[in-house]
């Protein structure tokens, strides 16, 4: 099986190079020029296609739409039209993001998307073209990827807890912290499934467990680091942002374990990890 990953500075795509799979820097391949990234994939020679690059900056993308949707939504389609042409299958990452976040059940992969801004809408977009190309793939939507690299909550909260004592944090957002080794692991399974059977072909979720919200996540990152941080409760309209964020980020992943036999990761243990690889702990 050869691998190629679009992305390799990011949390995930880092975490594919360590499982040895071949990653495409920015210089590569830049996904604000869809084209190119088709031919990439038309001349590769790959067995299957992941891609792990993104336009991430949820508050940014506010100002941005249109490189947002270029790089979250041009860029999949032309990938995954290359992909339907060399009868090779595609894994896309998504995100939570592509809900509402209305009530508190956990949203299943067919319950309606409408995304809160630009992020989350240039993703569902992107979700959106995939389908439409007829190509083999997977739609993998997960949830507050966190690692040792890159920028994530437990690196904020880890920069934020040395120079305070007190941080205020939401507790109305709730959701699945995701350790990126761990997805990175579920895109290769899934892309070796695709390749042999593609009926598995669709949407499905992926998020670490138990869901919690922001304020508890950020306690445990303090318990495990032995900070003495205190952690406020505070509701997100106390935490104004240019970009809404869902209030239920929660993600049914029974799918996913039904058709690949892949459980939701622990969030406790990628926590250690992720602060052992720190030297935190
Ligand atoms: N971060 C999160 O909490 C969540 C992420 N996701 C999704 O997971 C996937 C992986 O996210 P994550 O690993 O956190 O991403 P990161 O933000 O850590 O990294 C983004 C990656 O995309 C690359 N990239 C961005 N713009 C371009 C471009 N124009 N051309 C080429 N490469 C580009 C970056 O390269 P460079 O270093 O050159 O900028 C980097 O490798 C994405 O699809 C994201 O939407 C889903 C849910 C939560
Ligand atoms: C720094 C800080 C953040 N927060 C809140 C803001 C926000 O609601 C929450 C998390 O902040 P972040 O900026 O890390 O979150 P954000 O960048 O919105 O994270 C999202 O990224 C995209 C790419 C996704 O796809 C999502 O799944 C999700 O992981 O914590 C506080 O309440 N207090 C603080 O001091
Ligand atoms: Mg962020």
């Amino acid at each position: 099986m050869s691998l190629l990953a679009f992305g390799q500075t990011g949390q995930v795509a880092r975490e594919l190079a360590r499982l040895g799979v071949r990653t495409l820097s920015r210089g590569d391949a830049d996904l604000s020029d869809p084209q190119t990234c088709a031919e990439v994939i038309m001349a590769s020679g790959a067995s299957a296609v992941i891609n792990a690059a993104a336009y991430t900056a949820v508050d940014r993308a506010e100002e941005e739409e249109a490189l947002a949707f270029t790089v979250n939504s041009a860029a999949p389609a032309a990938m995954a039209k290359a992909c339907a042409a060399k009868k090779i299958p595609l894994v896309h990452i998504s995100t939570d993001y592509v809900f509402d976040g209305s009530g508190v059940a956990p949203f299943t992969p067919s319950d309606p998307v409408a995304p809160l801004g630009v992020y989350g809408r240039s993703k569902a977009a992107g979700e959106r073209e995939i389908r439409m190309t007829g190509a083999v793939h997977s739609i993998l939507r997960t949830s507050w990827v966190f690692s040792a690299h890159g920028a994530n909550f437990v690196k904020t909260m880890l920069r934020l807890g040395a120079e305070r004592d007190a941080l205020s944090i939401v507790s109305d957002q709730i959701g699945g912290p995701t350790p990126a080794a761990a997805i990175a692991r579920a895109c290769v399974d899934m892309a070796e499934r695709l390749q042999h059977d593609p009926s598995v072909t669709g949407t499905y979720h992926f998020s670490g467990a138990p869901d919690v919200s922001w304020a508890d996540f950020a306690r445990a990152i303090f318990a495990e680091a032995r900070m003495d941080v205190a952690v406020t409760e505070i509701p997100s309209a106390d935490y104004p942002t240019p970009a809404a964020r869902p209030l239920n980020s929660r993600l049914d992943c029974a799918g996913t374990h039904a058709a690949f036999g892949i459980s939701r990761p622990d969030w406790h243990r990628g926590l250690r990890e992720v602060l052992t690889e720190l030297r935190i702990i």
